[in-house]
């Protein structure tokens, strides 16, 4: 015990961030039980542990099937369900989806196997801080402009309307790209659900977005453990840029979302997608569905990986609240070019500012 007491009374060690070009390695080298202190992101204990589990047992879960149903009513119940869920929690977990269990295996364990190659080996895929590059992988969320940092290692990839992959470690790019057509198949079903629900066409936001060839990117995220959990975020609170995000991890648990002002850990139950609203779909919906917080917290455990695929509109479409739906409410949202949104969105994070109030009508207007 008496190390453990001088441990934790002795400054926290200082590290030039430009050295630590990947947490993983990092962490495997800490000879200490201390991480640096520009990755204090929380500075209070009561801020990770003020989680309302109770709540954690009533996330919503919507059964896929249910939803492609040929049964009109069958239907008709699912798209109530999936209302519901979307204008009162801004996530599920979905069920019965028919994405293979072995596809989204081999896919984490040929992501964990991303991660483990040599640093050497990942250079090339280095992220250049251009935004709408291919393939990018570091560390954090946007190393050279940030204060704090994050405990993450990412390789984030445009997957649509071209798809893109790193081609190592062998087999990965076919496994992703499968997962990346099946996701893209789940994601057009739920946002026509969702066009539905919200007294739209079917096909409204699918065509006004110009979903067939919008943009999809593919983010596998890696939390090695972390001495310090209570100190340090994977993720800070974050709201995602496109229509719908689709999460799987390798069973750790780590994601949380902010539901009634209060932080839900979202255990994962195997075989389902967590399935949340992005900023899109919030100025589609003009502000009916909200696009939800969220956040990945930390263990000292195990390495957690999460796989994210975040589907959006295409690039060069003006997107804001459906017509339709202004024909009887005012706006919330002004329109704005998709391309141009994600760079405020990748902007904002910078900050703590969010890029949906960027676009938003003040309540004088
Ligand atoms: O790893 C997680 O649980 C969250 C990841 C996430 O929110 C993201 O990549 O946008
Ligand atoms: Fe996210």
């Amino acid at each position: 015990m008496a190390s453990a007491t001088t441990i934790s009374s002795s400054e926290p060690t200082k590290v030039h961030t430009s050295n630590i070009s990947s947490i993983k390695a990092f962490a495997e080298s800490n000879g200490t039980s201390l991480i640096p202190s520009n990755y204090h992101s929380l500075t209070e204990h009561g801020d990770i542990i003020d989680v309302a589990d109770e709540i954690a047992a009533s996330i919503p879960i919507i059964d896929f099937s249910l939803l492609t149903s040929d049964d009109p009513q069958i239907h008709t119940k699912a798209v109530h369900e999936l209302a519901k869920a979307c204008s009162e929690w801004g996530f599920f977990m979905l069920t019965n989806h028919g994405i293979p269990e072995s596809l989204m295996e081999e896919l984490m364990k040929k992501s964990l196997e991303f991660h483990d190659l040599p640093v050497e080996e990942k250079k090339e895929f280095g992220d250049n801080g251009e935004p709408f590059s291919p393939i990018r992988h570091g560390t954090s969320f946007h190393l050279p402009a940030e204060s704090v940092h994050f405990w993450r290692d990412y390789l984030k990839v445009l997957t649509s309307p071209q798809f893109n992959f790193p081609h190592k470690p062998p087999g990965y790019r076919e496994v992703a790209f499968e997962y990346s057509q099946k996701i893209t198949w789940v994601a057009r079903k739920l946002i026509q659900g969702i066009s539905e629900s919200l007294g739209l066409e079917s096909n409204s936001i699918i065509e006004s977005s110009g979903f067939d060839s919008g943009q999809q990117i593919m983010a596998v995220n890696l939390y090695p453990p972390c001495p310090q959990p209570y100190l340090a975020l994977g993720l800070p609170a974050h709201s995602d840029v496109g229509f719908l995000t689709f999460l799987i991890e390798n069973g750790i648990g780590g994601l949380q979302v902010k539901h009634e002002d209060k932080w839900i850990n979202v255990n994962p139950i195997p075989n389902c997608l967590v399935v949340n609203i992005g900023d899109q779909l919030e100025a589609v919906s003009n502000g009916r569905y909200e696009s939800v917080l969220h956040r990945a917290i930390l263990n000292n455990k195990d390495t957690r990986i999460s796989l994210v695929v975040v589907n959006g509109p295409a690039e060069d479409r003006d997107i804001g609240p459906a017509p339709e739906l202004l024909l009887k409410e005012k706006p919330l949202f002004k329109s704005i070019k998709y391309r141009d949104y994600f760079l405020l969105q990748q902007k904002s994070r910078l900050s703590d500012e969010r890029a949906l109030d960027k676009i938003r009508y003040s309540a004088q207007q």
